[in-house]
């Protein structure tokens, strides 16, 4: 099946070369070559957050830990905090090559290195949209953010870095993995915040939307702060890629304005490089890095704020 999406916005069309008929994870091809396996690295189904896996009791905790604590007032504290930027000098590259030292334990499908995963997304999608540079860098940059666990960033714990993303200020949707427990986050019981809309209007647009704090809200105030010139669907697609609730789900559509529903196409196409590139198959970092250089130096300052 191809698509074609249209983004008026750079003036470009796009054929999506998926095949999008099969939303279940049986073996579907890629036009680019990419196949999207049968089963994660561990035999499991990708996202499977229920089967019995080495992974799958830290996982689950990890999603109890974040239910209860990724409150509004959380979120709100550290947005403010982190935007200031006032960490840490350094470039892109520089910057993925601190995630050698990162695991995220979030997630069922890895526990490579995250700078494995960064490649593998980046390398898997330019197969296939091998004319949206953009698109590339985007995907080596999505989860940078996670840079937030080492200590030089404040060693967050994982549960205030990683794992899917949720608004927070109006109800939890029950499509959120885990969503059982949430009972105990304090918002859960505030009226303030546990009606479908909380504290939002209608299409308010999901940029004034708060999203639970983590990855990837923190590496769209670093791209925004530090003026990268990425077209806004990939700006879109390092705040919301880990927003399952909506863009597998289709959950909190009420809050998205016009804008959201174009870039929500890239996301889903994104998505899906995200997720199936994951494997133990190893990328050679050294024959590939030039060509990732060239990308920071067209969309990134030589030098960024964290
Ligand atoms: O466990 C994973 C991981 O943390 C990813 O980086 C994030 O984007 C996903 O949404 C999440 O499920
Ligand atoms: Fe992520
Ligand atoms: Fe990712």
């Amino acid at each position: 099946m191809t698509i074609v999406i249209d983004q008026l916005q750079f003036g470009i069309e796009v054929e999506e070369k998926r095949v999008l008929n099969n939303e279940s994870e049986s073996e579907s091809e890629f036009n680019g070559g990419f196949i999207m396996p049968t089963a994660n690295t561990f035999g499991q189904n990708f996202r499977d957050y229920e089967a019995e896996s080495e992974r799958q009791e830290g996982v689950e905790n990890f999603y109890k830990i974040n239910h209860i604590n990724q409150t509004y007032d959380f979120v709100k504290k550290m947005r403010e905090e982190y935007r200031k930027m006032d960490r840490v000098e350094m470039s892109i590259w520089e910057c993925c090559e601190l995630l050698n030292d990162v695991i995220d334990e979030s997630d069922p499908d890895l526990d490579e290195p995250q700078i494995e995963h960064l490649l593998q997304t980046a390398e898997a999608i330019r197969k296939d949209f091998p004319n949206e540079d953009w698109l590339h860098l985007t995907a080596l940059v999505h989860d940078l953010g996670k840079v937030l666990l080492l200590p030089i960033f404040g060693e967050l714990p994982q549960w205030a870095v990683v794992g899917d993303t949720y608004p927070v200020g109006c109800a939890f949707d029950e499509s959120i993995i885990h969503h059982e427990y949430f009972k105990e986050n304090p918002d859960y019981q505030n009226p303030a915040y546990n009606t479908k809309y909380g504290v939002y209007r209608e299409r308010c647009g999901l940029d004034n939307v708060m999203m639970s704090w983590g990855h990837d809200d923190y590496m769209y105030l670093v791209a925004k702060e530090n003026k990268s010139t990425l077209p806004s669907a990939g700006l879109l697609i390092i705040r919301y890629h880990s927003f399952y609730a909506l863009h597998r789900a289709g959950a909190y559509k009420h809050l998205m304005n016009e804008e959201d529903e174009e870039n929500l196409k890239w996301v889903q196409i994104f998505n899906k490089y995200d997720l199936y590139s994951k494997s133990k198959v190893r990328i050679d970092v050294e024959k590939v890095k030039p060509y990732y250089l060239s990308l920071i130096e067209k969309y990134f300052p030589a030098k960024l704020r964290w």
